[in-house]
């Protein structure tokens, strides 16, 4: 059933939509525009109605329809109401709608949506927006080694949706680090080059939410039939499922419906499946039928390509020593490397000074010794890797040697001494090891300060350098 102006009736326009669903995802999306339409053609009193024509199943398999003004604000009641106002009192409608007119627009034949599963082929998805940032492109998606593996795969996905092995693509990784710019370059490179695929990025709070609504107003069924209506879907931050029983139990349904017909699930999180607590054990399961790739922190070469890129893209020109001095300083994550730049650029034009390295020291000294004064898990690291003379990379790697397991020990007890971060969170900074690994490594360095004197020594003078910061 295509969502079509069904009716021009003095000064409403009635459009025609299957379910309660699409009503809401058109007043959320494009509400606006609709009414400027509407004011443009119909002058300041033109209005706006959806009728919802649904068939329940119902013995005469009559649809039904339910009006609603483009107000959620509860209307007064029509006078005269027809026999649809019977729809205040069914599973449709909600107290706060209005209620009014059913003849108005000529009812079409409706689609059957008994099966919640069953999604209705005839909706014009030309009709539903993706929302997706088409900023976001594989283009201007700096790859490194930090996240060649996610990229590489993201762009196999975006070739050939649903039909490679990385179905669901899960990308995981700390904040920051390009989890949505990326899945979102999946999403527009398959829009470009499959117009007739419906794309749809959500991220799980969103999806969430809606399914509340939809509890709420009695309209899961709708609300199945939308998402069984993507071709690819788009899922960010799933950990925000944690929890959600019923959530969850819906995504799994949308899941497996849509993986069975052979569409593409992309998912992230903020950490890996396996250390995602409060997910049902069968959605994780499901979680790993298909690629699971990390992000890590960007290393100097790649931020330093991070900026370039982002000054081409920007118009901006900045000299190479300040870029060095950028991507030297902010090695957290991406979305505060870019931050920095930002604000390099707005102080510039401030204080209508060319930004060279002075100036850049100088106008940044805040926000980099505020980056830098953080005792953060990249610090620590460092630090420990450095001073155990062992690689860096090796701290988050598989390997037991045993100067390297010690550095990682100490590089753990010290980031739980002074971050924020849980337990699991720490483990997922080391290779994704879990927090049992990190709680045993604190417990083994507490126990060798006690017992081995030079052992102290070390760990004394390497908290001297977290304590000068
Ligand atoms: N490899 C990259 N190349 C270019 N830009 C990047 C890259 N990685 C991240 N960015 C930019 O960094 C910013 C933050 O990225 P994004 O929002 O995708 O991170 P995220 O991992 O989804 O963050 P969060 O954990 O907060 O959800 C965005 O502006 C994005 O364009």
């Amino acid at each position: 059933m295509p969502i079509v102006p069904v009716h021009l009736q003095n000064n409403v326009l009635i459009i025609q939509v299957p379910s309660t669903y699409f009503y809401e995802f058109l007043e959320e999306h494009y509400v606006e525009e609709l009414k400027r339409a509407i004011h443009q053609e119909l002058g300041p009193d033109g209005r706006l109605e959806y009728s919802i024509v649904v068939d329940q199943g119902n013995s005469q398999n009559q649809p039904r329809t339910l009006n609603l003004p483009t107000t959620r604000k509860a209307a007064a009641p029509v006078a005269q109401a027809t026999p649809a106002a019977a729809l205040a009192t069914g599973p449709m409608s909600s107290s706060a709608r209005h209620v009014a007119g059913a003849a108005a627009a000529p009812a079409p034949s409706a689609t059957t949506l008994r099966n919640p599963f069953e999604a209705s082929k005839a909706i014009d998805r030309n009709y539903l927006h993706s929302q997706l940032n088409g900023s976001y492109t594989f283009e201007n998606y700096i790859e490194g080694d930090c996240n060649r593996l996610a990229r590489s795969a993201g762009l196999a996905v975006a070739n050939k949706p649903g039909t490679t092995s990385f179905n669901p693509l899960m990308v995981y990784g700390g904040v920051g680090l390009g989890k949505t710019h990326l899945v979102q370059a999946i999403g527009n490179h398959i829009k470009a080059s499959n117009s007739d695929k419906f794309v749809l990025y959500v991220s799980a709070e969103k999806f969430t939410n809606q399914f509340i609504e939809s509890l709420r107003a009695n309209a899961v069924q709708d609300f199945a039939n939308f998402y069984l209506l993507v071709d690819i879907l788009i899922l960010d931050d799933v950990q925000f499922l944690s929890g959600k029983d019923k959530t969850q139990e819906m995504f799994f349904h949308i899941f497996n419906h849509l993986h069975q017909a052979g569409k593409q699930i992309v998912m992230t999180s903020d950490r890996p499946p396996r250390d995602l607590v409060g997910l049902e054990d069968r959605l994780l399961s499901r979680f790993k039928w298909g690629l699971t790739a990390d992000l890590q922190s960007p290393d100097f070469e790649t931020r330093m390509a991070i900026i370039q890129n982002k000054m081409q893209q920007d118009g901006i020109d900045i000299p190479p020593q300040v870029v060095e001095y950028l991507a030297h300083s902010v090695n957290t994550n991406v979305r505060e490397l870019e931050g920095v730049l930002i604000s390099l650029v707005a102080q510039s034009s401030l204080n209508r000074r060319e930004i060279d390295l002075e100036m850049a020291k100088q106008a940044l000294r805040h926000i980099i010794e505020e980056v830098e004064a953080e005792v953060n898990i990249d610090f620590i690291q460092k630090t420990c890797a450095e001073y155990f003379s062992v690689p860096l990379d090796l701290l988050k790697a598989k390997t037991r040697k045993k100067e390297v397991v010690t550095a990682r020990q100490v590089a753990m007890y010290f980031a739980k001494e002074h971050t924020s971060h849980s337990l699991k969170s720490i483990g997922h900074h080391f290779g994704g090891r879990d927090h049992s690994t990190v709680i045993h490594s604190v417990q083994t360095v507490s126990d060798l300060i006690d017992s081995d004197k030079s052992f102290r020594g070390q760990i004394v003078e390497l908290r001297k350098k977290f304590a000068g910061k």
